[in-house]
């Protein structure tokens, strides 16, 4: 499907998949669970899903000329993070904006985990008082100006690089990755269990799963809270990506699957639920979840399984995209383990 693009390796190649026999047997032993390890996919800072969209985003950012990576997100964003290792990388400049997402502070919030990493890359880590949303900012347009007035050449990449026009094309490239690695096991996998925030991650696992009929066991957990502004988003980026692979018919809203139960109480505040998760994955299988992101994807499969949403026998994917820099800003909640 993606053989019309040029992709500039970031990453190890394949990531690999394991099965998680522990946690299974943990959450009832009815379903059998295994990840795919995109957190471990890069020796880039750690990866991440970020890296694997950004493979195909770099061609464009190499054939543009620019000087200087220019993005958003919150301040323990792992977005900014890859985005500034990826310029690390390339010789370019970076400067990242960090708004204030998350509605809470400690003393260690804006000084650890994703923003510690992002400037010990050199990137210019721009902190301001905007709020949450999903959409293109004027935070980071100014940001792009800035650049232009200092004499730069810049290159926009939005919010988790969702809406960008190849943003998609990475998690098509992790559907079709999975298919070869199910001939090697000898199964397929019934579901696919992903986080969604702004986007292109489930997106273009719905695309690339829908060239097999499968668009609709892609189980997406919204983890932004603003599941109506997310969705549109997706609908939008499933469009955009399924013209660009030549899909060949359009993906109907009936097989976009997302679920917005997990996302309480704010994006980037995690439920108690979200938190007994990330401890769970981490004493059953030494996984380490995030209070963002996977440990909202996390509770909501666990919850999904002992509800039997899933049928008994079934082999569930769940896709581990990173995120595990961003405890170090909530190490409060687990101050008693
Ligand atoms: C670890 C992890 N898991 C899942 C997601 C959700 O992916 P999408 O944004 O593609 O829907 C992010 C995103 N993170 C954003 C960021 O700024 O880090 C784009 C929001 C993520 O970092």
């Amino acid at each position: 499907m993606l053989e019309k693009f040029e992709r500039y390796p970031l990453t190890f190649g394949p990531s690999p998949i394991e099965h998680l026999p522990r946690l299974s047997q943990a959450i009832g032993g009815k379903i059998d669970v295994y990840a795919k390890r995109d957190d471990c996919n890069s020796g880039l800072a750690f990866g991440g899903n970020k890296l694997r969209k950004l493979e195909y985003i770099v061609p464009d950012i190499l054939a543009s000329g620019a000087d200087t990576l220019v993005s958003i997100g919150g301040v323990q964003s792992n977005h900014t993070r890859m985005v500034a290792a990826t310029a690390a990388k390339l010789g370019l400049k970076c400067v990242v904006v960090q708004e204030k997402w998350v509605p809470h502070y400690d003393a260690v919030y804006d000084r650890v985990g994703n923003i510690l990493l992002t400037r010990l890359m050199g990137a210019d880590s721009r902190l301001v008082e905007d709020e949450f949303d999903i959409g293109i900012r004027q935070s980071w347009e100014n940001a792009l100006q800035s650049v232009r007035d200092a004499g730069g050449k810049p290159y926009g990449i939005p919010a988790g690089a969702s809406v960008h026009k190849y943003g998609g094309l990475g998690y098509v490239g992790f559907a079709e990755e999975v298919r070869a690695q199910e001939a090697e096991l000898g199964f397929k996998f019934d579901y696919v269990v992903v986080c969604v925030v702004t986007g292109s991650t489930f997106g273009g696992m719905v695309v690339g799963f829908a060239a097999d009929g499968r668009a609709d066991k892609v189980i997406g957990i919204d983890a932004s809270g603003t599941p109506h502004q997310t969705r549109a988003q997706v609908r939008q980026i499933v469009d955009n990506t399924a013209e660009l692979v030549e899909l060949g018919r359009k993906v109907e809203d009936a097989e976009i699957v997302i679920n917005p139960d997990y996302a309480y109480p704010a994006y980037g505040v995690p439920s108690e639920e979200t938190n007994d998760a990330i401890r769970l994955a981490a004493r059953t299988e030494a996984m380490m979840t995030d209070p963002v992101y996977e440990g909202k994807s996390m509770q909501g499969m666990i919850d999904l399984a002992r509800k039997g949403f899933f049928p008994e026998g079934s082999k569930v994917l769940y896709a581990h995209l990173g995120g595990a820099p961003a405890l170090n800003g909530y190490s409060y909640y687990y101050k008693d383990g």
